[in-house]
């Protein structure tokens, strides 16, 4: 459905239930007549008078006819029926959050409350908005671009510190910047290879294969270091997966807890007690993390014990980071040198676990540990250098942002994927040029990847885009 903006919608923007405060939002050619209706300012002033953006208080009810607006002397007179005392602001077109006229009522937190002044919006001809609706009309009257329209859900959902900045990044039209500029480019080229070719008999050269192999190469520069931000972006936005692995008994559960600060997972010294995989979340560094303990993998008769073995399998192939603990008050044995073989091919950490006892494990021991493995050494008893793991893993997971932790990076799987189309269309166009092709085929290569890069800004969209980002957004956003 592709609501028309001609109309008036309200919604209350704050979550359902209970709270201090909460606001009803109205956008529209009518928010501002529509609330005159049903709130009365201390002033008596029409709010149609008052100043935008600024707070006014006012009495929230229901007056004697509310068919038509309160006219001055009914202004004057009491509510039939109140609702409650409020504040209320009119921003007004163009300048407001949708570019329409806003009129927000700020009225104590309480479901009754906000349901009547919607119902009583809806009675008086507004419709309530769909999910995501004020900031699909901020993108429709060109107050944000869609990435940034997308950096408002991101926001609002970032679940750790790291994702926050990236989603004001977003938010911010950093990421719009980038894609404009590289549109710039690629619209230059086009124009000057499109002269070419309405001019063909003029025998004129627009633009050299020089410039046209120059300018493509910085523009798939710029669209692949993009992209190779993706798997880091990935990882800061949605939080990776991180699988804590190992024989029975060496301290997996314990570490768990210990990361997590509270006694999430039964630990005792009896191996094989973790029969089941466990997934908690945590923060890392700022990342978030979703950390799972596993059943300690050995051979076992037991089918509850094969099964949970065969969880912790299913929970290693999904793994980002893989916790390999090791024992390191023992001596290494063949389930342990199972385990590291097994995982040889992961992103892993080897943590070696216990060493508030003596140690007796060595790492000349591991014959075959590649060069370059990270071992930890740590307690998941006293603690003792649990923030060398946490940095470790951090470091692991997202190596370059820690280090530059400026420059645009994608985190949505949608701009990764209009990025691979755009990057293909430039090398595609790239092959034209070096190939000599007709000039109509770099034109359409141009074309294509600047269609692609306009999908990430919306300046090329459709309704079934739109209706697909704006419906993940909440009602009243
Ligand atoms: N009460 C309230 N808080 C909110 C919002 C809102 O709509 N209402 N927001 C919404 O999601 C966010 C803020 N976003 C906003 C963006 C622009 C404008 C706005 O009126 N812009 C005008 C005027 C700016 C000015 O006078 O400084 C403009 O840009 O022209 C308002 C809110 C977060 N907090
Ligand atoms: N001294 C010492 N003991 C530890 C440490 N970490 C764990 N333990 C002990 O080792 C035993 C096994 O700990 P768990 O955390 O249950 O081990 P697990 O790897 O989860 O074992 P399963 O669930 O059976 O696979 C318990 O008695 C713990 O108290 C440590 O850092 N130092
Ligand atoms: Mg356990």
């Amino acid at each position: 459905m592709v609501p028309g903006s001609d109309d008036t919608i309200c919604a209350v923007a704050t979550p359902p239930g209970e709270g201090g405060v909460a606001i009803v939002r109205v956008s529209g050619p009518h928010a501002v007549s529509l609330v005159d209706r049903l709130v009365r300012l201390r002033s008596r002033r029409s709010l149609a008078t008052v100043r935008s953006h600024c707070l006014y208080r006012a009495e929230v009810g229901v007056g004697v006819d509310s068919s038509s607006p309160l006219n001055d002397s009914e202004r004057k007179a009491p509510l039939a029926i109140s609702l409650d005392l409020a504040l209320v602001v009119v921003m007004r077109a163009p300048h407001s959050y949708t570019g329409e006229d806003v009129v927000e009522v700020h009225c104590h937190g309480g479901r009754l409350i906000v349901n009547r002044i919607c119902e009583r919006l809806v009675v008086d001809g507004a419709r309530l908005a769909e999910p995501g609706e004020f900031t699909r009309r901020a993108f429709l009257n060109g107050r944000l671009d869609l990435s940034q329209a997308e950096g408002v859900l991101e926001v609002i959902q970032a679940r750790s510190d790291e994702s926050l900045r990236l989603a004001q990044e977003l938010l911010r039209g950093t990421l719009s910047g980038e894609i404009n500029a590289l549109v710039e480019t690629i619209a230059g080229l086009l124009a000057r290879v499109e002269a070419g070719i309405d001019f063909v008999e003029e025998d004129i050269a627009f633009v050299s294969e020089q410039e046209l192999i120059g300018g493509l190469d910085r523009t798939i520069v710029a669209v692949d270091r993009l992209l190779a931000t993706w798997e880091e972006g990935r990882i800061l936005r949605n939080g990776a997966k991180v699988v804590i692995v190992g024989r029975p008994n060496v301290g997996k559960s314990s570490l768990l807890n210990a990361l997590l600060r509270s006694d999430r997972a039964i630990v005792t010294a009896i191996p094989g007690t973790t029969r089941d995989v466990l997934e908690e979340s945590a923060l890392i560094e700022g990342l978030a993390v979703r950390l799972s303990d596993t059943a300690g993998v050995r051979k076992s008769e037991d089918p509850i014990e094969q099964e949970g073995i065969r969880r912790t399998g299913l929970a290693l192939e999904e793994a980002d980071l893989v916790l390999v603990v090791l024992d390191g008050s023992e001596e290494l044995i063949s389930e342990d040198e199972e385990i590291l073989c097994q995982t040889e091919q992961r992103r892993r950490l080897i943590v070696v676990n216990k060493c508030d006892r003596p140690m007796r494990w060595s790492r000349e021991s591991l014959s075959s540990l590649p060069e370059g493995q990270m071992v930890v050494t740590l307690s998941a008893r006293t603690g003792e250098n649990l923030d060398g793991l946490r940095r470790q893993v951090a470091r692991t997971l997202v190596p370059r942002s820690l280090e530059a932790r400026e420059g645009v990076m994608i985190t949505k799987l949608r701009h990764k994927q209009a990025l691979e189309r755009a990057s293909e269309s430039l090398h595609s166009a790239k092959a034209s040029v070096v190939g000599r092709l007709a000039p109509e085929f770099l034109a359409a290569d141009l074309r294509g990847a600047l269609d692609f890069l306009g999908e990430i800004t919306g300046r090329v969209t459709t309704d079934d885009i739109l209706d697909r980002i704006f419906s993940e957004f909440c009602i009243g956003k």
